[in-house]
């Protein structure tokens, strides 16, 4: 394969939040000849300045920020061309709504792609290989954002369903949570297969009521995500419920984390929604439970496993 072939630099793009996850992309988009230029709350250059001209504006900003960043963009005058990419995997407090709902909102004319998938910063900065998914329901603009992040190393592939993308990176962080529990209190093998494959029935029972399709879950941005998140340590995630396994106050886990851990708000938003549509979410209730510090670990474990014997699909 010839390396031109990842190359489109005259194409200019700007990142918002240069966290974990925004500093790996610019690395990415980098190592393939573009110019990217970054903006945090603390540049020195202004919002103005730097997506002035951008093609393509990708906010890798957490949860908290997101309608921050809108609003300060509201003010500047962003083509109607100008692709928005949203890679914050994470729900509004307020609306429930998605980052990509958000921001579709917020610019009715502009296109909107999602970026997700099993995606650890830390080994993606390593250079060790890895895979994403680009979604948009307009042809051709997914493509784009796929031409800028693919390498030898990033395998990047493309989606029609922007929302099942969105919502797979999303709910698999409250999974994450119950998995660092598992293993955690050292609970074994079967106990975390058990744990996320009836996670992801939870994930898809909500992404499909929501209007994503079941087959997205099943894919990269789901089941791989999910896979990825709930087995590495590298996980904030999964960190937050390993440590809270070990008796850890939420508070003094989170104050020591090295960035977010998106699950934290998600499970709150997730089981406020999954109560108003009635979607049974079991393992997403414990884990919401001992969030509030109501359950312990334990307890957690032992209100899912007497729970009324039912059919595998109902
Ligand atoms: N780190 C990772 O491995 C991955 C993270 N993500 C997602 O990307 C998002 C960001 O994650 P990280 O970079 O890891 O988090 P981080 O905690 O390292 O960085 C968060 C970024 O958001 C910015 N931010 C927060 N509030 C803001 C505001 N009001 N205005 C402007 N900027 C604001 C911070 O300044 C920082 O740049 C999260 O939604 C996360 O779930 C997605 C894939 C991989
Ligand atoms: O989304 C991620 C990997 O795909 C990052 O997971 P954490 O936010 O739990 O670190």
């Amino acid at each position: 394969m010839n390396e031109e072939r990842y190359c489109h630099s005259k194409i200019s793009m700007a990142i918002l939040g240069t966290g974990a996850w925004g500093s790996a992309l610019s690395t990415l988009a980098a190592a393939n000849g573009y110019h990217i230029k970054l903006w945090s709350r603390r540049s020195c250059q202004t919002l103005t300045e730097v997506v002035k001209d951008a093609d393509i504006i990708l906010s890798a900003v957490s949860m908290k920020g997101v309608r921050d960043i809108i609003s300060q963009l509201q003010l500047v005058k962003i083509s109607p061309k100008t692709i928005l990419v949203t890679a914050t995997k994470g729900l509004d407090p307020q609306t429930t709504c998605t980052p990509s709902q958000i921001w579709q909102k917020a610019f009715l004319k502009n296109p909107v792609v999602v970026l997700s998938g099993p995606n650890l910063s830390k080994e993606i900065q390593k250079g060790l290989p890895a895979a994403t998914v680009v979604a948009s329901k307009i042809d051709g603009v997914a493509e784009m954002v796929q031409l800028i992040f693919s390498s030898y190393r990033f395998r990047v592939y493309t989606n029609h369903d922007p929302l099942g993308v969105e919502l797979g990176g999303t709910l698999k962080n409250v999974i994450a949570i119950a998995a660092g529990v598992c293993d955690g209190l050292e609970l074994g093998t079967n106990a975390k297969a058990a744990l996320v494959t009836r996670g992801l029935a939870e994930m898809v029972r909500v992404g499909v009521d929501w209007g994503a399709q079941q087959d997205t879950f099943y894919g990269l941005s789901g089941l791989g995500d999910l896979l990825a998140t709930c087995n590495s340590p590298l996980s904030r995630n999964y960190q937050v419920g390993y440590q809270l396994a070990s008796g850890k106050k939420l508070s003094e886990i989170i104050e020591n984390l090295e960035g977010t851990a998106e699950g934290v708000n998600t499970t709150q938003v997730l089981v406020r929604r999954a109560r108003v549509q009635k979607i049974s979410i079991p393992i997403a209730e414990q884990v919401h439970r001992l969030l509030q510090a109501e359950i312990s670990p334990q307890q957690a474990l032992w209100e899912l496993m007497q729970r009324d014997v039912k059919a595998e699909y109902e």
